[in-house]
């Protein structure tokens, strides 16, 4: 299945030192256009897990197969174009620049994917479109980033990895700065969005809550296994 979004084949990973924690993953597919939500408790490894699927980290054997390609075997240049080209990635800490226009933190992406760059024609009336659906006024996108409020860096960090239409979104606990009743309306908003793009969704999760909304609930320690590399 290998133009599936996102296909992991005996993936195994360890953070360098010793007392490193490591990580195994024989098997994960997510289908074009499913939403799955991966579940697992602080600390069980799912950043770790991102980071492999974005290509941030790389897994020291085994596969991330990103619609066929696999990331590892890209040059770190090739590896962050490609990322910026296929996959949206919301980051547990946004990660936007502060001073940066909230359109500049949304545009980001775009420079380094021209063809991502091209399924957004007009990019500006694309950001405007994109954040009025998910609730953050549009006066907002000539402020820098770090005058927003949580919520609201958190929706811009949100439209960051949907504008252009990236085929796969990844998303690590992007609701974690709302509250109860403003997490459902903000993913239903997101899944909209999502669905208008034909693009795949995996968002990482401890709020089994959350699980109601999606195709499919994976907990973690069901596709992969953990261990402390021995000091
Ligand atoms: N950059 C890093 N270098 C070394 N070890 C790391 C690094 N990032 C994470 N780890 C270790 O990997 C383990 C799993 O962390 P990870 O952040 O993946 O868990 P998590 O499930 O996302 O936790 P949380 O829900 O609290 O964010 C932790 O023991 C952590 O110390």
């Amino acid at each position: 299945m290998t133009d599936a979004p996102l296909s992991l084949v005996d993936v195994h990973f360890a953070w360098p030192g010793k007392g490193g924690f490591a990580l195994s993953c024989p098997a994960f597919v997510l289908a074009p256009g499913e939403r799955v939500l991966l579940l697992g408790s602080s600390g069980s490894g799912k950043s770790t897990l991102l980071s492999l699927i974005c290509g941030i980290a790389t897994p020291q054997r085994g596969q991330v197969l990103i619609a066929g390609t696999d990331m590892g075997a890209l040059r770190a240049g090739a590896r962050d174009r490609f990322r910026a080209a296929r996959i949206g990635v919301i980051f547990q800490q946004f990660n936007l620049l502060p001073y940066a226009s909230v359109a500049d933190n949304i545009l980001l992406p775009l420079r380094f994917a021209p063809e991502r760059r091209a399924r957004a024609a007009d990019a500006i009336a694309e950001a405007r479109r994109l954040c009025m659906a998910i609730g953050l006024p549009d006066n907002l996108l000539y402020m820098p980033a770090g005058r927003l409020s949580v919520g609201q860096q958190q929706r811009v960090a949100v439209v960051r990895a949907l504008i252009g239409a990236p085929p796969l979104i990844v998303a690590d606990e992007p609701t974690s700065a709302l509250d109860a009743a403003t997490q459902d309306a903000f993913l239903q908003l997101l899944f909209d969005q999502v669905a208008d793009a034909g693009s795949s969704l995996l968002m990482v999760s401890h709020d089994e809550r959350l699980g109601a909304h999606f195709d499919r609930v994976v907990r973690l320690d069901e596709i992969v296994t953990t261990k402390r590399v021995p000091a």
